[in-house]
C-alpha cells in the first residue's frame, strides 16, 4: 500500500528494553538457494521473516516460467545463477529492480555457456535465463567493483558445474564480507572452497543438506545503535546478537564505539548504553555499504563532522541512496556533500529541533529505519513505511515495544 504516513511522537529516552531482531536476509537467501542446490532437504531455522527471503522461498518452491523477486537484489542475482544450473526461467522485478545492472552477472553465465535474452533493456531484468547444456570454461574473471552479488551467485552454483570453476576477481573488490559470508555458508552446505587474493577456486562437489541457524541481522541491529546514539540516555538488548558473526555489518559495533554507543557482549545477546562521543570521525563502507545511512543521519544529527569513503555502490541500491539522503538531511539543514569520490556530512548549525520531520522513504527500507531514530529529538513523519517490510517487518512493533507512540496519519 503506497501514500501512507506514519507519525512518531518524540521520545528522548528507552528505557531497559529487550529486542529481538529478524534473522540475516543476506544468511538466509544464501542457505535457501544452497539447500536447494543440495536437494531440499535441510534444516534451516530462524529464516528471516524479511520479504526478500520469503520471496526467495517461494520462488523457489514454484515451478512458474517467471520468477519476479521484487526489489529484492540478492534474489535476483542468486536466483538467475540458480536458472543456469537448473531450468529456464524469466527474472523480473520491480521498476527499480529493472533499473538495477545484472549484466557482470549475466556475461559470466554466458561465457559459461548459459542462454541469455534481455527482455527489456540490454544488461537489465527482465531476463531469460537457459541453463547451461556444457560447461564451456573452467575459468571466468568477474568484476569485483560493482556489486559482490554477482560474485557470490556464481561461487553459489560453481561447485555444480561438472569441472569446477576459477573466479579472477579484477579491480577493486566492494562488499568483501559478503563474499567471505557466500563461502561460510557453502561450508556448512559441505563446499571447500578456496579464496586468495584475487582468485576464488570451487572444485566441483556435492552440495550437503544439513542443520542450519542463521543469525539475527547486524544491519537491522544498526537501527538500535542509532536510537540509543540519538537518545538523552538508553538501555537496549538485541538478543542473540553475537560479537563473532560472519555478517560484515557487525563493524557498526567498532564505528559506533566513537559515535556515543558502547557495546557489551554478554550471553543474552549485545547490550547497549551511551558513552562519550568524537567530534569528527572518517569511516570508510566499502566493506559494509548497507551502514551509510545509518552512521549519516547519526553524524548529522548529533553534531559531528563525517567523511565518508566506498560510497560508489550506493547508487545502485533499492534507491540512489546519495541522492536520497541528500534530500532528506537538507530538512533539517544536514548536507552531504561529495567530491573526488570522498562524501562528507556537515551538520546542521542548530540542534535539530522542529515542530515535525516528515521524511521521504524513495521505495528504500533503509531510509525508513535510518531516519526513524531522529523521533528521539522531534516527532518525525516517516512515508510509505511498509518499505521495512523487505528486510524488518516488525520494525514499528518494536519501536512501539521500546516505548514510542506510533500512529497513522
Ligand atoms: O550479498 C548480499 O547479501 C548483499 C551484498 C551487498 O550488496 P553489494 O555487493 O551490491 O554491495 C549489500 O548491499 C546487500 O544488502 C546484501
Ligand atoms: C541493498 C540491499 O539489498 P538488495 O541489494 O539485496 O536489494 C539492502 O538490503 O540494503
Amino acid at each position: 500500500m503506497e501514500n501512507h504516513t506514519l507519525h512518531i511522537e518524540k521520545k528522548s529516552t528507552i528505557a531497559s528494553t529487550v529486542i529481538e531482531l529478524p534473522a540475516s536476509k543476506s544468511i538466509a537467501n544464501r542457505a535457501l538457494i544452497l539447500d536447494a542446490l543440495a536437494g531440499g532437504k535441510s534444516h534451516i531455522s530462524n529464516l528471516s521473516e524479511a520479504r526478500d527471503t520469503e520471496t526467495m522461498k517461494r520462488l523457489l518452491g514454484s515451478d512458474i516460467p517467471e520468477w519476479d523477486v521484487l526489489d529484492a537484489g540478492t534474489t535476483m542475482r542468486f536466483l538467475t545463477a540458480y536458472a543456469a544450473v537448473t531450468s529456464t526461467k524469466t527474472l523480473t522485478g520491480t521498476k527499480r529492480m529493472q533499473e538495477r545492472p545484472i549484466k557482470i552477472l549475466t556475461d559470466s553465465l554466458k561465457e559459461l555457456g548459459a542462454g541469455i535474452e534481455y527482455l527489456s533493456k540490454d544488461g537489465y531484468p527482465p531476463v531469460k535465463v537457459t541453463p547451461i547444456n556444457k560447461q564451456l570454461t573452467d575459468k571466468i574473471a568477474i568484476r569485483g567493483d560493482v556489486s559482490s552479488q554477482y560474485i557470490s551467485a556464481i561461487m553459489m552454483i560453481a561447485a555444480s558445474l561438472p569441472n569446477g570453476l576459477e573466479i579472477e576477481l579484477t579491480g577493486h573488490i566492494g562488499s568483501k564480507p559478503y563474499i567471505s559470508m557466500t563461502l561460510a555458508v557453502m561450508k556448512a552446505f559441505g563446499i571447500e572452497a578456496e579464496w586468495q587474493d584475487h582468485t576464488i577456486k570451487v572444485p566441483h562437489q556435492k552440495y550437503q543438506p544439513t542443520e542450519y541457524r542463521v543469525e539475527p541481522d547486524w544491519s537491522a541491529a544498526s537501527y538500535w545503535y542509532s536510537f540509543v546514539a540519538l537518545s538523552n540516555d538508553a538501555q537496549v538488548t538485541l538478543k542473540d546478537l553475537k560479537d563473532n558473526s560472519i555478517q560484515g555489518d557487525r563493524q557498526i559495533a567498532d564505528y559506533m564505539a566513537h559515535l556515543g554507543v558502547k557495546t557489551l557482549f554478554t550471553t543474552e545477546g549485545a547490550h547497549l548504553s551511551k558513552c562519550e562521543h568524537q567530534s569528527e570521525v572518517a569511516f570508510d563502507f566499502t566493506d559494509c555499504p548497507d551502514m551509510a545511512q545509518t552512521v549519516a543521519v547519526i553524524c548529522a544529527a548529533k553534531g559531528i563532522v563525517c567523511e565518508m569513503t566506498g560510497l560508489e555502490s550506493l547508487r545502485i541500491k533499492e534507491t540512489d541512496r546519495i541522492l536520497a539522503l541528500q534530500n532528506e538531511l537538507a530538512k533539517f539543514g544536514a548536507e552531504l556533500r561529495e567530491k573526488d569520490n570522498t562524501w562528507t556530512i556537515v551538520p546542521a548549525l542548530h540542534e535539530v529541533n522542529a515542530e515535525v520531520l516528515e521524511f521521504d522513504t524513495y521505495h528504500d527500507h533503509r531510509m525508513a529505519m535510518a531516519f526513524a531514530p531522529l523521533s528521539t529529538m522531534v516527532p518525525v513523519n516517516i512515508k510509505d513505511p511498509e518499505v521495512v517490510n523487505k528486510s524488518y517487518p516488525r520494525f514499528w512493533e518494536d519501536m512501539e515495544k521500546a516505548g514510542f507512540k506510533i500512529s497513522e496519519l
